[in-house]
């Protein structure tokens, strides 16, 4: 039987006096390779931080790898890649080697040293994105593409069950948001990462992504990728609340 990493079960949330989410019952699967879906404002980066554990459910309850969230104590199983990490610019003084090392803190303990081998280590994340050739390249002179790859890597380099890329293909240029998507799916069926891939955008959801959860406020659709191909635009712009087209 597949193992569910996540699970809500009736979680609501507000933050004072905004109501966000609403009575979500939603799951993710292990060797689900899922897209996120919602407008601007719909509650996806909130939901990230009820999974994630930095806020609490108002009502309901999350598990994570079938524990609550309360007493989830294995936080390295997940990685985390945020909207923001791709906006280093040219005169940051760190090199590839140094950001995706830096990984290895979650897994080790911030004050624990790091093992011997830690340079394969960072070679070895590096090759699972395509990076291996700008280990000593300076970060911010990286396009914002290779920087969420080395981002990746950083996260990757802690052994992540789940990764959790939020807005991943903002910063890379349409001929490279194919090749992005191949190396995804690499890290989804070689490497058996569970990945979620929080978007906006009805145009990043590639026909190589597995499930498909559709949020605003609450999950309007929860399926496979070909199911959600079969929506009308018309109900989509309903639950977006705007005119939104898909163009796959
Ligand atoms: N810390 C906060 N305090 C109060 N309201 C908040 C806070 N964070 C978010 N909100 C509100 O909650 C709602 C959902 O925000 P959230 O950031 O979860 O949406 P989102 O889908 O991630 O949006 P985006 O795609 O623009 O990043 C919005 O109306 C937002 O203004």
């Amino acid at each position: 039987m597949t193992k569910s990493l996540i699970e809500l079960k009736n979680v609501s949330f507000q933050y004072e006096h905004t109501k966000v989410l609403h009575n979500i019952s939603f799951s993710v699967s292990e060797g689900d390779f899922l897209a996120l879906l919602g407008p601007n404002g719909s509650g996806k980066s909130t939901l990230l931080k009820l999974i994630l554990g930095i806020e609490k459910p108002l009502t309901g309850e999350v598990n994570l790898f079938g524990v609550s969230t309360n007493s989830f104590v294995n936080r390295e199983w997940i990685g985390y890649v945020s909207q923001k990490s791709n906006a280093f610019n040219s005169s940051f003084p760190a090199t590839v080697e140094e950001v995706v090392k830096s990984g290895l803190t979650k897994k080790v303990g911030l004050f624990k040293r790091m093992p011997k081998n830690s340079k394969e280590l960072v070679i070895e994340a590096l090759k699972s994105v395509g990076m291996e050739d700008y280990l000593s390249r300076n970060i911010g002179q990286l396009s914002g593409g290779q920087q969420q790859r080395v981002f990746i890597a950083r996260a990757l380099i802690a052994e992540p069950k789940l990764l959790i890329l939020d807005e991943p293909t903002v910063g890379i240029d349409h001929e490279n948001v194919q090749s992005f998507y191949d190396m995804l799916v690499r890290l989804n069926e070689e490497q058996k990462k569970t990945i979620i891939l929080v978007t906006h955008d009805v145009d990043t959801v590639s026909n190589r992504i597995s499930h498909v959860a559709c949020l605003n406020q609450t999950i309007h659709f929860h399926g496979y990728k070909k199911d959600f191909d079969a929506i009308s635009n018309e109900q989509l712009n309903d639950w977006y609340g705007h005119s939104v087209r898909k163009i796959h």
